[in-house]
């Protein structure tokens, strides 16, 4: 059964919600070894041996929502709270630059200092363009409309605001108080102006494994350029701190599943989660972006991982370099990362490969 499904994804034909479980659920090691070289062959036909590297700049760890996977979760006290001002940012950003990223992603909490006064907001984001003339991720949480307007007008290319799961009852478990409903609509109104979105998913957070198929479809139909999955990290004074860690290998199938179904979306290996210990797996299951890279000693956080391998400079670009080189990758051009963003955001052509769910 696994072959024909491989020889399936090979041919691009379409995939049922039971195939996609069925690849979902693999345990056997010899079978997830296949599924996780199919992926890479997937990747291959669509990227070469090219990695993207993603510079993540957290300038605001203030927050309204109380997310009970959260570390910064208004409740918690634990964490640092910081708003940088804007010539920290731009610093940050530059310095990023210099070290050869991509892409600058600007993230905050839910910081009502941004997403009530857009403007502070678009401010940044212009003034980062200019300092870099590198494309530009934003992800501070729900916008409103006119919000969207004014950062995409001040130059940001990706939204990214992630449903975590597309199972609502879980949802609500998940995001406290928040609507599903508002934050599928504000990424598909990204969309429609023309930004790309990022969809993200949670797992080891009683996620099954038909909802984690579930989502792969919504992910296609909301036309998502850019799709992640992170696993659930316990945190210090949040909901379920004493949990175990969930295992990672949920969070590897379903970047190996991902690549299957969507061979040219972008797909990120985050060392939020492990550090840089488990950038060589996440690569190896298909992933093509290398998210969170964080400039050490600037007091810069992470969000799953706070601090954890940042000062010791490890999720820096000279600090991925010979994990890159096991996995027999290497960082694109930035003239590779910049096309394709405008060939995605000029077609925005609906995904190319498999159609699911
Ligand atoms: C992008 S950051 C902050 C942006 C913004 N505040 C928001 O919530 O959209 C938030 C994301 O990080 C991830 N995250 C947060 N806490 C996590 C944890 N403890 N373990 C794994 N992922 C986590 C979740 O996917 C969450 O959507
Ligand atoms: C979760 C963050 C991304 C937000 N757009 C970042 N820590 C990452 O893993 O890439
Ligand atoms: S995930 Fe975002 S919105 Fe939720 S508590 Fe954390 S920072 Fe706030």
């Amino acid at each position: 059964m696994l072959m024909k499904i491989l020889e399936k994804c090979r041919k691009r034909s379409r995939l049922s919600k039971e195939e996609i479980v069925y690849l979902l659920s693999r345990t056997d090691k010899r079978q997830t070894e296949q599924i996780f070289a199919a992926a890479r062959e997937a990747r291959q036909s669509e990227f070469g041996n090219k990695v993207f590297l993603y510079g993540f700049v957290y300038f605001s760890t203030y927050c309204k929502n109380d997310c009970s996977f959260c570390y910064y979760r208004k409740d918690n006290e634990n964490p640092p709270r910081y708003r940088k001002t804007l010539e920290e940012v731009v610093e940050t950003a530059k310095e990023l630059r210099e070290s050869g990223i991509h892409l600058i992603d600007l993230t905050t909490g839910d910081d009502p200092y941004y997403t009530g006064h857009p403007k502070r907001l678009a401010q940044i984001v212009k003034e980062v363009k200019e300092a870099t003339s590198l494309p530009v991720m934003v992800s501070p949480g729900v916008l409103d409309t006119e919000g969207l307007k004014l950062i995409r007008d001040a130059g940001a290319d990706w939204y990214a605001l992630y449903q975590e799961t597309h199972r609502k009852s879980l949802f609500e478990l998940l995001r406290l108080g928040q609507s599903y409903e508002e934050r599928m609509f504000i990424k598909a109104y990204a969309r429609d102006l023309g930004m790309l979105i990022e969809e993200g998913l949670l797992t080891g957070v009683g996620d099954t494994l038909d909802d984690r198929a579930h989502s792969f479809g919504e992910m296609g139909r909301l036309q998502a350029s850019q799709l992640r999955t992170m696993t659930f990290i316990p945190q210090e004074g949040a909901p379920l701190e004493g949990d175990e860690n969930p295992p990672f290998e949920d969070e590897l199938m379903n970047i190996a599943v991902m690549r299957l179904l969507f061979p040219d979306a972008l797909i990120p290996a985050s060392l939020d989660v492990e550090g840089l210990e488990g950038l060589e797996k996440r690569l190896m299951a298909g992933a093509n972006v290398v998210t969170s890279i964080i400039p050490p000693r600037k007091g810069y956080a992470g969000v799953a991982s706070c601090e954890h391998d940042i000062d010791d400079g490890f999720r820096t670009v000279e600090g991925i370099q010979e994990t890159l080189g096991r996995c027999r990758m290497e960082k694109a051009t930035a003239g590779e990362y910049e096309k394709w963003v405008a060939d995605r955001r000029k077609c925005r052509k609906t995904w190319s490969s498999i159609k699911c769910g």
